[in-house]
């Protein structure tokens, strides 16, 4: 028995399976024991369900065969079998199947849990254009509800009004529908859904055509966004009647508008595929979005469901291992086209945001202060941007690099060359004569040569450069443009008020650490830049991250102090966004940090920054986190200037996506923590 911790079931996720296996026209024996197969499979793998296609016992294409008794008969026979053989698997198996009711035929989806037929589902649209002609054989589901019907000698309910409801798994709500369901203006599941399902199922027998599979996947992946659910999906595959028609056993498992795993189609051998849904995060989203909530209030009473009660059982005995990829960098997709697009998008919305607000204020310079470091360089960029689009020169770009008493020689040089290399107006103002005047003023040891180097001597050197850029600003009649990024925001890595926390505008507001370097990285490919200015970027890029307050021999780490910034914006990401559990969100982070070898990178990581953390790292780490972010920096973030946002997962503005106290207490997260082993 492995810990808790370990578990992708504590955390909210459950494995489901889509099978696709091979049958034999009309052959119901034959087809169960094919089912059976794949059933346990699935089980092997840990999959809490498994979906197959429409009418897979009977097989799909059979016409007329469909009216013979010896058929009917035997499928009847399979099903008994099927249930017969469930009492050794532990997965709820959904099959399809041709069953008869009241002297009618019904398409149906047959849930079968451990011996007990769970709900039979009748097929609500019954398509009868082009290839199709299902109206011949059946009768529709659509105004079936509060029956009942014997199968495999058990009475089960039957109706398009139902919906599985694990009694042991928080928000597992599953509906079933089958494949021309989806295909309507209002699918069955969209009230489903509205009704608290959150797994889809559809069962489906859907001929492959040229252009078909895209529409599918289209089709069950903006279903499952729409819906805030997951939508399995199983169509039939190898071995069905090809009188007219071809079969590609297409299998998708998609969540929230993601196809998180699909089978190869046209294959030749049964497929079983799998993934690993996340309730949780389905739940977090139905919370978040009440228009979700909306929906279903404007639609209530228009299905009154029968909710069936099962309990899911999903143990955690032996390892099951995770079936979802989690990315490193939930900011940085690790796909080098998408990593472009998503540059050329966040770099205009930074651009134009400045833009406007330059043309709004009939303002037109701007003012930054130029460290040489990752963050004033992106806003100097973004600076740069704005006045091209204008049609105002680079000079009403104002750079100043403002040294004091720790700034190197090399980030200094490196803001001079950039400034010169832009062709914005650069300037230098020494700000340590001010900054010892202000010690001396307050009285602070290092005034007398104490090494006294505390928070007060580093928020005198920023505040003494805020100061200043404000002044410069009206001086000039210009904007002072903020560069703090999301990452120093949600960390309360900055000083408040007279210091770098407050600007007229800051570009960087919504931008995180890990994408800065990206979006630097991107612009250097630009030409608009010029060639001279490639160089410079790349040095900046290869510079550790300092605030360079603290004189001496050792160079300040920022991140030996707020800890890595690829973990704290992971951290951010699903704590903001989703509302995760700091224990889910350890899960998550080792999931996707443990093996520096294992999965993909992003373009333009650097091999030494390609490492591992273990769990004890992470939950260090993510102590950190909590406690800045719960406890301590709320009130910097409540203060915010106005600032674009860039991406989904990423605005601290009071006035948008968080909204905050500034006065809250972290223990509920710090005792979350203590779940983590
Ligand atoms: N809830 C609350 N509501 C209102 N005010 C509150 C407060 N909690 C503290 N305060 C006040 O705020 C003060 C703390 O805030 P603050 O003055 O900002 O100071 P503080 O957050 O203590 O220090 C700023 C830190 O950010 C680092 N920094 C600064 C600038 C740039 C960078 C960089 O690398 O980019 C890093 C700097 O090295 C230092 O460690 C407290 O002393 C207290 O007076
Ligand atoms: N030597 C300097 N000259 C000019 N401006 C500076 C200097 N040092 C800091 N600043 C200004 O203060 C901001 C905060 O600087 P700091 O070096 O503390 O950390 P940072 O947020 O990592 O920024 P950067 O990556 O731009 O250095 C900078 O973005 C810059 O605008
Ligand atoms: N079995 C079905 O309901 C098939 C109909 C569906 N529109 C398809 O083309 O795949």
């Amino acid at each position: 028995m492995t810990h808790p911790f370990y578990c992708l079931h504590t955390h909210g996720f459950i494995r489901v399976a889509v099978a696709t296996p091979n049958v034999r026209v009309a052959d119901p024996a034959f087809n169960v024991a094919r089912t059976i197969e794949l059933a346990r499979q699935a089980d092997h793998h840990g999959a809490s369900l498994t979906l197959f296609p429409e009418l897979g016992l009977s097989s799909y294409a059979i016409d007329d065969l469909l009216q013979q008794e010896a058929l009917l008969n035997a499928v009847d026979a399979a099903i008994v079998e099927l249930v017969e053989a469930s009492c050794s698997i532990h997965t709820l198996i959904v099959v399809g199947a041709p069953l008869r009711h009241r002297g009618r035929l019904y398409n149906c989806a047959v849930a079968i849990l451990r011996g007990r037929v769970l709900t039979v589902t009748p097929k609500v649209y019954l398509p009868n254009y082009r290839e199709f002609y299902e109206q011949r054989h059946f009768a529709s589901g659509a105004f079936i509800s509060g029956e009942d019907i014997k199968v495999a000698g058990q009475t089960a309910p039957f109706g398009s009004d139902t919906l599985l409801e694990a009694t042991d798994f928080p928000g597992l709500v599953i509906h079933t529908e089958i494949c021309e369901d989806v295909w309507v203006p209002i699918p069955p599941s969209s009230r489903a859904a509205l009704a608290g399902a959150t797994v889809l199922l559809n069962l489906s027998a859907s001929n492959a055509i040229v252009g078909k599979s895209d529409y599918r996947e289209m089709l069950c992946s903006a279903h499952s966004a729409r819906c805030l659910a997951a939508y399995l999906y199983s169509a039939a595959g190898q071995g069905e009647s090809t009188t007219d028609l071809a079969w590609d056993g297409e299998a998708l498992i998609c969540e929230r508008g993601e196809v998180l795993a699909k089978a190869p189609r046209f294959s030749d051998e049964p497929q079983l595929t799998l993934a690993d849904v996340d309730i949780g995060r389905l739940l977090a989203e139905r919370l978040r979005q009440g228009t979700f909530g909306a929906c279903a209030d404007v639609e209530q009473g228009a299905t009154n469901y029968r909710r069936i009660a099962f309990e899911l059982a999903a143990s955690c005995d032996r390892d099951l291992g995770f079936l979802r990829e989690v990315g490193r960098f939930p900011f940085v997709p690790a796909d080098e086209t998408r990593l472009a697009e998503l540059c050329f998008e966040a770099f205009n919305i930074q651009s134009h945001g400045l833009e406007q607000r330059l043309r709004a204020t009939k303002i037109k310079k701007a003012v930054i202060g130029v460290s040489g470091g990752l963050d004033s360089t992106q806003a100097l960029l973004v600076a740069v941007t704005a006045m091209d689009a204008l049609g105002l020169p680079r000079e009403n770009v104002l750079g100043f690099t403002l040294p004091a008493f720790a700034t190197s020689e090399s980030t200094k040089a490196n803001a001079w060359r950039l400034m010169r290399a832009l062709g914005v107006t650069a300037q230098e103002i020494d700000v340590t004569a001010a900054c010892k005047q202000m010690l001396a003023d307050i009285d602070h040891p290092a005034a007398r040569g104490e090494a006294v180097y505390d928070t007060t001597y580093e928020n005198v050197q920023a505040g003494a450069r805020t100061s200043l850029l404000f002044r410069l600003a009206n001086r000039h009649g210009a904007l002072v443009i903020g560069t703090g990024d999301l990452s120093e925001l949600a960390l309360g890595w900055s000083t408040y008020g007279v210091g770098d926390q407050m600007s007229h505008y800051n570009v960087n507001a919504s931008v995180p650490k890990t994408l800065i370097q990206h979006l630097i990285r991107w612009c250097a490919r630009d030409a608009r830049f010029g060639a001279e200015t490639v160089g410079v970027l790349d040095d900046i890029l290869a510079t550790e991250i300092s605030p360079e307050l603290v004189p001496g021999e050792a160079r300040q780490r920022t991140e030996e102090t707020v800890g890595p910034y690829a973990l704290q914006d992971f951290n951010l990401y699903y704590a903001t966004r989703y509302g995760f559990a700091p224990a889910k969100i350890a899960f998550l982070a080792w999931r996707a940090w443990r093996h520096e070898a294992a999965g993909s990178w992003p373009v333009g990581v650097g091999e030494e920054d390609k490492v591992a953390y273990d769990l004890s790292t992470i939950k260090h780490w993510l102590g950190v986190f909590v406690k800045r972010f719960f406890e301590g920096s709320q009130f910097k973030r409540s203060a915010l200037p106005n600032g674009p946002k860039v991406s989904s997962g990423g605005s601290l503005s009071p006035r948008g996506d968080w909204r905050a106290p500034s006065d809250s207490v972290a223990d509920a997260w710090l005792s979350s923590l203590e779940d983590i082993p």
